[in-house]
């Protein structure tokens, strides 16, 4: 397990952490999530050792970090926000290097190199100097570098940025897989990324945690969670917008003059689950032609937004 207790960073008398504490068990991939500037790599880099906490601790399978920090990184792996790689190196003569710090030697130095770079789809540049590959290439070599020797427990800082919708969709693969047997904490910018990997979401905004639950819980939390737009054959009657009007807030969209459909987005006061089929109901009986009706099922950016602007307002 991954144990974040109380972990504070001041830099130059201002917090850009503080008082973070959370658990990342192995079989898990949390979520990192939170604006620029919001703490994430200070977070990251305090929890895996390359930047001394103001305050608090983290504790990598029962190894401290501050007081067994060779034993806590043995245990680690990495990749941090810059990537860096030796760029007049290549893939392979990297990935030796590393395995040599990780203290490999002899054939377990090649077959440590091997296994990262078949794992990490780096096979085919194997021989190429780093400075001659392109920034999804690069970031791949990072990630090799981190998974070199096997870590249970892996730091991912924005993995996918800069990666073409190809290579990000390997990467995630790759994560998901590993996230089987791993506790993986992953910082992302990419919302999509992270309802797609994380079953656990941590959200951050100026150093404290605003939220700590499941993409789907937070989705939850979203005024529109349940709301239902409706496309209509012909414009509504009042008597059935005063209907619609006493189950929830209505709004009628301003489609092209040139369409006789409708469009209206009822928001229930409060989530109903049989919301949709209420106003199917309603229209029946009023005999209106529903030819269309959307159910939100809540977003996470508009939480996202909420929570960290909310924080930013304070
Ligand atoms: N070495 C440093 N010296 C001074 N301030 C720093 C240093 N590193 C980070 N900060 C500040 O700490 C705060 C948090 O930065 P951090 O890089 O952790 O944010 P982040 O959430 O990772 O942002 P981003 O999403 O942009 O990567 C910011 O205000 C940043 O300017």
């Amino acid at each position: 397990m991954i144990e974040v207790k109380s972990l504070s960073k001041d830099f130059n008398g201002k917090k850009a952490v503080d008082a973070i504490s959370f658990t990342v068990e192995k079989g898990e991939i949390l979520g990192f999530l939170g604006p620029n500037g919001a703490g994430k790599s200070t977070t990251m880099r305090m929890i895996t050792g390359y930047l001394p906490p103001s305050s608090g601790t983290a504790v990598i399978d029962g190894c401290d970090i501050l007081h067994h920090p060779i034993e806590a990184r043995a245990r680690l792996g990495y990749l941090s926000e810059t990537a860096p790689v030796y760029p007049e190196m290549t893939v392979r003569e990297f990935l030796l290097f590393c395995s040599e710090v990780r203290g490999f030697s002899g054939k377990n130095r090649g077959r440590a190199a091997d296994t990262a770079m078949d794992r990490c789809f780096l096979t085919s540049v194997a021989n190429q100097p780093a400075h001659t590959l392109s920034k999804g290439y690069r970031q791949r070599v990072s990630f090799a570098q981190s998974i070199l020797h096997d870590p249970a427990y892996l730091i991912l800082d924005e993995p996918t940025d800069g990666l073409d919708p190809n290579q990000k969709h390997e990467v995630r693969q790759m994560i998901q897989a590993m996230g089987e047997a791993k506790a993986i904490l992953i910082s992302t910018h990419i919302l999509d990324e992270v309802e797609a990997l994380c079953p656990r979401a941590l959200i951050i905004a100026e150093g404290r945690i605003v939220a700590d639950d499941s993409p789907e819980n937070l989705r939850r939390q979203d005024p529109d969670y349940g709301a239902c737009t409706l496309t209509l054959s012909s414009p509504p009657t009042a008597a059935l917008l005063e209907k619609l009007r006493a189950l929830g807030e209505v709004k009628q969209e301003t489609l092209p003059t040139d369409t006789a459909f409708a469009r209206l987005h009822i928001r229930p006061r409060q989530y109903q689950p049989d919301f949709s089929s209420q106003i199917e109901g309603i229209c029946r009986q009023s005999g209106a032609c529903l030819t269309e009706i959307f159910i939100s099922q809540g977003r996470l950016d508009t939480i996202f937004r909420m929570l960290t602007t909310q924080q930013n307002a304070a």
